[in-house]
């Protein structure tokens, strides 16, 4: 089966600094991938490479089987990959509804819309904010806001950096069970977390990064089960 995302050899950088070292990755239709490593490994470096945020200095991307190498970020996005960036990067002069709105895209033939309504009532606290600016709302707040923001271009594949990072435990676990949900719909994720027993309730493959590369890849369950793996690769 081809895989929604295909990454092969994938190497970029800052300033002539090499980060990544040819990063293989494969994202099946469908799956969700926990994408995993020790703080500076690469894989923020990795997302903002595959969206061509940080221009790949090599190797091949692939999305649904269209390359995209020379597309700018916004035409990768627009191919269907909705991003929840390390964060949120939410608009802070605009009101929630204003920063649903301002990323909207059309959806694909066959693709049930995502609406305004649709994600207030995925998340019904921001439809009691919807009119509160983004810089006057809670860090929870916001990060929903970052997930529905990025649901409303109508994406295929969702890639969550760090999406938990900093919140309270109720509230991860509310965006826990929104990413379970979203997956049962059949969209598809990478997520990037701290959180290895929530990733592996969500997401059935891992890939591990160190200094640039996937060193490990496999089904999630396995890795949280075998204590080596998590010890070796993230030092916890
Ligand atoms: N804008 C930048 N300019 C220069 N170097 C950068 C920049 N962003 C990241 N780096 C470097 O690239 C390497 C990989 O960073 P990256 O953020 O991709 O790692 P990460 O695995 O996502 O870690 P973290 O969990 O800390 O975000 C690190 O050495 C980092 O210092």
């Amino acid at each position: 089966m081809t895989a929604l995302l295909a990454l092969r050899g994938l190497t970029a950088g800052y300033g002539g600094a090499p980060v990544l070292f040819g990063v293989d990755l494969d994202v099946p239709a469908g799956a969700a991938l926990a994408l995993m490593g020790r703080n500076g490994m690469g894989k923020t470096t990795t997302v903002r490479a595959i969206l061509g945020l940080v221009p790949p200095t090599g190797g091949s991307r692939t999305f649904d089987g269209v390359p995209l190498a020379g597309l700018k970020p916004h035409r990768i996005a627009r191919l269907g990959i909705g991003l929840v960036p390390e964060g949120r990067q939410i608009f802070p002069t605009l009101t929630v509804e204003e920063n649903l709105i301002a990323t909207a895209a059309l959806p694909r033939a066959g693709q049930r819309a995502w609406t305004l309504e649709r994600v207030y009532g995925l998340f019904p606290r921001l439809a009691e904010r919807r009119r509160h600016f983004g810089n006057r709302i809670s860090g929870g707040e916001q990060q929903m806001l970052a997930i529905g923001r990025a649901l409303m271009t109508n994406p295929r594949l969702l890639i969550l950096d760090e999406a938990t990072e900093g919140l309270a435990p109720l509230i991860r676990a509310e965006i826990w069970a929104v990413l379970s949900m979203l997956k049962g719909e059949g969209l598809s994720l990478i997520v990037i977390d701290k959180h290895v027993s929530a990733l592996a309730q969500v997401c059935e493959q891992a890939a591990v990064m160190e200094k640039g590369r996937v060193v490990h890849a496999g089904p999630a369950a396995a890795f949280v089960a075998d204590a080596g793996l998590a010890s070796r690769y993230l030092g916890v």
